[in-house]
């Protein structure tokens, strides 16, 4: 209840009158001018305000609080409240039912669906464009940091696996001009992002592989580089040895397997592992049943069984990305 407070502050034009008022606040009669609620409304909003910090008072005038301000301005803040409210909110309500048979039985809120990836591009408008600000937000800020230790490896063909909208694949054609990217998702994203792709003037070198990684028996096999960007942690720990298996019998001898992943061990701040470990309840309960943001040690046990090894170990690039740079174990 106190989160829809929190979003009816924001999004009634409460938080933003009182920005606007500064030091001088405004009294609720001053507010009713400026938002679409009555007195009623108005008052009670600003009262749970008052009780949970995002607004102070000051005699009968009310003032925008720090927890306040960053509802309003911060960019993260903004995007986490969003997709809660817009992707997760409703189908959250199905959690127990979720955990007990391992499946997203909150996606039945947008449609029938087996997990919410085919669905990505037929969700309905509000949470199609609070998945991909969420996906995007965290993942754009590590793009151009990963991108300098990825090309100190002088890749030639980089296969962008679950490259969803192309942003990282479109990243390295203009950073490099040499470099071919291939991405290779579900059909259904593959069709998203080439048109990503046209409008940037990129399809030339940037090509799209349609596949499902889970039931795929073989993958094509030139590329030096295989980029994975948020993608692991989609899957069940199962699942991530299977793909890793099935990447490790098509690629190159030689080739490398880069996965960017948020670990919530990892994380610089306590508040960033507090935001992964809930945010993971999105995956059991909207995405697919199955998976979340890993520790590092359960990941470096896939990698293992798979038959790769770690070379390089890289934190904290974006915000609280890790990055590793992983190889074939011999033969
Ligand atoms: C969380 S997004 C990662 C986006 C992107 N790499 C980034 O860093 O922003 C996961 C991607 O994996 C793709 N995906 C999920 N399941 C898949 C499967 N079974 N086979 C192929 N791609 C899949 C989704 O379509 C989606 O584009």
């Amino acid at each position: 209840m106190l989160f829809q407070a929190a979003l009816n502050l924001r999004d009634s034009g409460i938080l933003t009158t009182l920005d606007k008022a500064g030091k001088q606040g405004a009294s609720p009669e001053e507010i009713a001018q400026s938002v679409n609620l009555n007195h009623y409304a108005i008052q009670l909003l600003l009262d749970v305000g008052l009780s949970s910090r995002i607004v102070y008072q000051n005699g009968e005038r009310f003032l925008l609080g720090k927890v306040g301000h960053f509802l309003l301005h911060d960019k993260m803040t903004r995007v986490n409240m969003d997709f809660s409210q817009d992707v997760c909110y409703q189908g959250m309500f199905h959690l127990n039912e979720a955990l007990e048979k391992s499946q997203p039985s909150g996606l039945k809120v947008f449609g029938d669906w087996a997990t919410i990836y085919p669905a990505l591009s037929q969700l309905p408008d509000a949470a199609q464009q609070s998945w991909f600000a969420f996906d995007h937000f965290y993942s754009d800020a590590a793009f151009n940091e990963a991108f300098r230790h990825i090309f100190l490896l002088n890749p030639q063909h980089i296969y962008d696996v679950g490259g969803n909208t192309g942003k990282w694949a479109m990243c390295c054609a203009k950073n490099d001009e040499q470099v071919n990217v291939t991405i290779l998702d579900l059909p259904q994203q593959i069709a998203l992002a080439k048109k990503n792709i046209e409008n940037a003037g990129y399809s030339e070198r940037i090509n799209g592989y349609g596949v499902d990684l889970l039931t795929a028996d073989q993958l094509p096999g030139e590329a030096d580089v295989w980029w994975m960007s948020q993608f692991l942690d989609c899957f069940s720990e199962e699942q991530v040895v299977h793909i890793l298996k099935l990447i490790g019998k098509s690629m190159k001898p030689d080739a490398q397997v880069c996965i960017m992943e948020v670990f919530w061990d990892r994380q610089p701040f306590e508040a960033g592992a507090l935001s992964l470990n809930a945010s993971s309840l999105y995956f059991t309960c909207m995405a697919n049943g199955n998976s979340r943001f890993y520790h590092s040690r359960v990941l470096y046990d896939c990698l293992r069984k798979a038959g790769f090894y770690v070379q390089q170990d890289i934190d904290n690039l974006g915000l609280g990305h890790t990055l590793l740079i992983c190889k074939r174990l011999p033969d």
